[in-house]
């Protein structure tokens, strides 16, 4: 037997194992690190965060990815190049952190990678009748495991398109197992550049659980500061959106998108939700030499009122339901009061932190249970390929030497 293969053996057999799991989100702030003690799988899954980190991108990685970043026509000389570099790049990232946290390589059974997604493209978005879904994350696993000598698993979302899925969410693997509770409907919500949430009833049926794309939560206000408050990255504390007014006629365009219509599941990305989307809507709404600071009002209202739609939405199904927050969009007081005063009978939006898991950590973790799942699951039966939840081990291993 290969020596790896006795290794990932060894890994599965284990109680506990350690799985450093890898977010590179749409917002391009950072690679969050999430040093995750794994037991048990399936509905067992046990996990504790022993150590995280987000190990910010300097202009340089943010100024390369731009350049490819859900642009429908780029270099491909350097999507080429960007794919070992970014590989290289987060295995750095992930060495700087053992060494912070006085952690050996050898002391970890895997890494789970999520890479960078450069483009998505689900079949309701894109035009070419002879395809179906998809989606491309640049930053190699091979790249990753040479650089750090630890076995990464990685590129989750190709085999569930294969499957039949569109690619996205996969939060809802990580949060049906361990997030659901037999005491309350829960809901969890995650506001990175794209929202999106896992829909949980206390039922634990399979089969009505679902994760979905809602639509933008910070990616068009961060594209928004970035053109116009450089060089801020996004609007903090909501500091700008606060002393605007919101444009009701620009906010009604906003929300003028199909994709709004489509059913639970679906998925969507910056492709869609960009500037030109916000540029088209002030043209539409002669809106143009609006202030920047009530184009950022109507940006944060805009996703909150989409967020907030769906929570209700989601609700309306559920009955009393209990919100689980994560993701930066959780710091941003404007985005959150707004979406508290669109639910009201929700009391209080409450973060992941209170079930455990570091709402900053969420996603980064979410992987850690794919790669867990990969290892020592694969007993655990998904609802049903409607719901987009195919029954699937996902995740491409790849061997330090
Ligand atoms: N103090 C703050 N005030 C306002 N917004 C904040 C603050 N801190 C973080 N954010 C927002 O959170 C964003 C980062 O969120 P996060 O890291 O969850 O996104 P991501 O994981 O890159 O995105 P996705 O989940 O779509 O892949 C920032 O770009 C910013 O918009
Ligand atoms: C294609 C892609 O990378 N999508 C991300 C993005 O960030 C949030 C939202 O859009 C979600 O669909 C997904 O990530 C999470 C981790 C998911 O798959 O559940």
């Amino acid at each position: 037997m290969h020596q790896h293969i006795l290794k990932l053996y060894n890994s599965a057999m284990k109680q506990q194992r350690l799985i450093i799991g890898l977010m590179s989100g749409t917002s391009l702030d950072g690679l969050d690190v999430a040093l995750c003690k794994v037991s048990g799988q399936g509905m067992d899954t046990q996990i504790e965060v022993l150590a995280f980190e987000t190990v910010d991108y300097d202009d340089d990685y943010k100024q390369k990815i731009k350049k490819v970043f859900a642009e429908r026509s780029c270099d491909l000389e350097l999507v080429t190049l960007l794919h070992p570099w970014v590989g290289t790049l987060h295995g750095n990232m992930v060495n700087q952190c053992l060494a912070k946290w006085n952690v050996a390589a050898d002391d970890i059974d895997a890494i789970a990678s999520h890479g960078q997604t450069i483009y998505h493209c689900p079949k309701s978005q894109h035009a070419h009748v002879d395809f179906k879904h998809g989606t491309l994350q640049i930053g190699d696993s091979d790249h990753l495991a040479v650089t750090t000598g630890i076995t990464t698993i990685g590129d989750f979302r190709q085999k569930h398109i294969a499957a039949g899925g569109e690619g996205a969410p996969l939060a809802v693997y990580g949060d049906y197992l361990f997030f659901t509770s037999g005491d309350e409907n829960r809901i969890l919500l995650n506001m990175g550049g794209i929202a999106n949430l896992t829909y949980l009833p206390k039922s634990a049926d399979a089969s009505a659980v679902f994760s979905s794309d809602i639509g933008p939560g910070n990616t068009i206000m961060d594209a928004y500061i970035q053109r116009h408050f450089a060089p801020l990255h996004y609007d903090k504390d909501s500091q700008v959106a606060s002393q605007g007014t919101v444009n009701q006629a620009l906010l009604t365009e906003l929300c003028d998108n199909e994709f709004f219509s489509l059913a639970f599941p679906k998925t969507t990305g910056p492709e869609v939700f960009n500037l030109q989307y916000l540029a088209r809507a002030q043209t539409a709404t002669h809106t143009t030499e609006l202030s920047h600071q009530d184009v950022m009002a109507t940006l944060n209202r805009f996703s909150a009122q989409v967020i907030a739609k769906a929570i209700n939405d989601c609700s309306a199904k559920l009955g009393g339901v209990a919100v689980y927050a994560s993701g930066g969009g959780i710091h941003n007081p404007l985005l959150m009061q707004h979406i508290l005063s669109l639910c009201p009978y929700l009391h209080e939006i409450k973060n992941t932190q209170v079930l455990g898991i570091d709402p900053d950590a969420k996603e980064a973790v979410l992987f850690a249970i794919l790669a867990n799942e990969c290892l020592a699951g694969g007993q655990q039966r998904f609802g049903n390929q409607a719901q987009g939840i195919p029954t699937i081990t996902m995740g491409k291993i790849s061997f330090a030497d």
